[in-house]
């Protein structure tokens, strides 16, 4: 059963811990938290002292998404925030193995997302230290884009690779994803959906949480 991580980049901001009480109260598996420094993404969101409130409130995993540039400098502050699981991109890191294993030995779980335009056999080295590969299918920055569709090609010939090297790496995947497009996304291999607009711009966040949950 794949699972769902709501992003609450979509959120009302004003209003966020409602946010995550009804994500807690939904059938979503994770919270999903977008990390953005406007230098390796052309926007900003926020940082670890908001994650350490939705930390109070959240009662399920905290998946955070650092789209920023030398992440391994914050990586132990977003630990100590809350963070569940930290993901890196593989853009934003030249020394990835040691900001991988520095994610592991803070005792979470490290991820690596890679944009639309760079190739899965990039990762071929790192994927044995990895729990999580996040694909991004939109470019990083915004919410409301549309999914790209090369993303299944992608996505196909990474489940490959976790399954022809015996793995068990999730393979998530970010952006633009809709109630129609999900079936397809999770028969081509992902094992977790990421949604944002889908969730909190539906007039029932909670009634389109469990349709991504039940494609
Ligand atoms: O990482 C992100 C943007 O960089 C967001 O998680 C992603 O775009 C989700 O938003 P939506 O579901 O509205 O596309």
């Amino acid at each position: 059963m794949h699972l769902v991580a709501p992003s609450l980049l979509a959120a009302d901001f004003l209003h966020l811990e409602d946010a995550c009480r009804l994500v807690n109260e939904s059938k979503a598996d994770w919270f999903h938290l977008d990390v953005m420094d406007g230098r390796f993404v052309p926007n900003i969101s926020y940082g670890m002292s908001i994650i350490e409130q939705i930390r109070t409130v959240a009662q399920k995993p905290c998946d955070v998404h650092l789209m920023i540039e030398e992440p391994g400098r914050y990586v132990a502050d977003f630990k100590a925030a809350g963070a569940d699981h930290i993901t890196v991109h593989w853009e934003a890191c030249p020394h990835l193995h040691r900001n991988i294993q520095q994610i592991k030995s803070l005792g979470i779980t490290a991820g690596v997302a890679i944009n639309p335009a760079t190739p899965v056999d990039f990762l071929t080295s790192i994927l044995p230290e990895l729990d999580l590969v996040l694909i991004m299918s939109v470019n990083p920055g915004f919410g409301g884009q549309t999914f790209i569709s090369h993303t299944f090609q992608k996505i196909r010939k990474l489940r490959k690779m976790i399954h022809d090297l015996g793995l068990h790496t999730h393979i998530e995947v970010d952006g633009g994803i809709s109630v129609e497009n999900a079936g397809p996304i999770v028969q081509a291999g992902a094992d977790v959906l990421v949604a944002g607009s889908t969730v909190f711009h539906a007039p029932d966040p909670v009634a389109a949480i469990a349709k991504l949950k039940s494609v």
